[in-house]
């Protein structure tokens, strides 16, 4: 276990909705060992999405809950919509692999930040409006969430010089290479 507590890192995956974050972090997880910890939203599932796969989705009430018993390192609300993740299953997370990632706005990546300090790695993933809309087109996301999305990306992108690493993602398997190279300077 002191092995573990020496070196872990929880690397945060971050940048403009629609860039690729999750496509990119999950293949870059896998290459690299790294151990994802999901977020709860209180969102309805978009068609392509499963619970336990991209988020555990729970009521309002349930999250309400959750957040009185103070579970949550971090919630975020965007649009009466909740986002959390909960300190004990990064704890649980770092007992069976010293390296986690999560998936976060910006907010949540520099909250992350001034919690874990120097063990958190912030990567940001990003790629422009018009590939991040037409990727989401193609996914199957309504004009109305794009629209939304697209509203919070400047925003997004205004945090990529406090990021220790950036990088844009236009072909896949090149942004996937570049990123695990990276991380694999982080990895022990
Ligand atoms: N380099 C790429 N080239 C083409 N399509 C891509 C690329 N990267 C990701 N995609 C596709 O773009 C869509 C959005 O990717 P992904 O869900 O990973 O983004 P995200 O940043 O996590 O967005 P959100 O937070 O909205 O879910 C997905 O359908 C994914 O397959
Ligand atoms: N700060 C946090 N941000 C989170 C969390 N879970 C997801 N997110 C980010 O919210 C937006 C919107 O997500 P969407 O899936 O509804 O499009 C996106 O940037 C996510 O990365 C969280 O627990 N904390």
């Amino acid at each position: 276990m002191d092995e573990i507590n020496d070196k872990k890192l929880i690397f945060v995956f971050t940048g403009p909705d629609g860039s690729g974050r999750k496509t990119v972090a999950g293949r870059v997880g896998a290459l690299c060992g790294l151990q994802r910890v999901l977020s709860y939203t209180t969102r309805p599932s978009r068609l392509y999405e499963k619970d336990g796969i991209d988020y555990h989705f729970i009521t309002r009430e349930q999250f309400i809950e959750a957040e009185q018993n103070e579970e949550f390192i971090e919630t975020l609300e965007i649009d009466g919509v909740y986002y959390g993740i909960k300190s004990k299953e990064i704890d649980a997370t770092f007992q069976q692999h010293p390296y986690v990632y999560l998936i976060l706005n910006r907010q949540g990546s520099k909250l992350v930040k001034e919690v874990f300090g120097d063990k958190v790695i912030q990567i940001l993933i990003y790629a422009d409006r018009n590939k991040v809309m037409s990727r989401l087109l193609e996914r199957g996301d309504t004009t109305e969430v794009i629209y939304k999305n697209l509203e919070r990306y400047e925003q997004e992108m205004g945090y990529l010089k406090e990021c220790d690493v950036n990088v844009e993602n236009y072909e896949l398997d090149e942004t996937v290479e570049e990123v695990t190279a990276i991380l694999n300077t982080y990895i022990k």
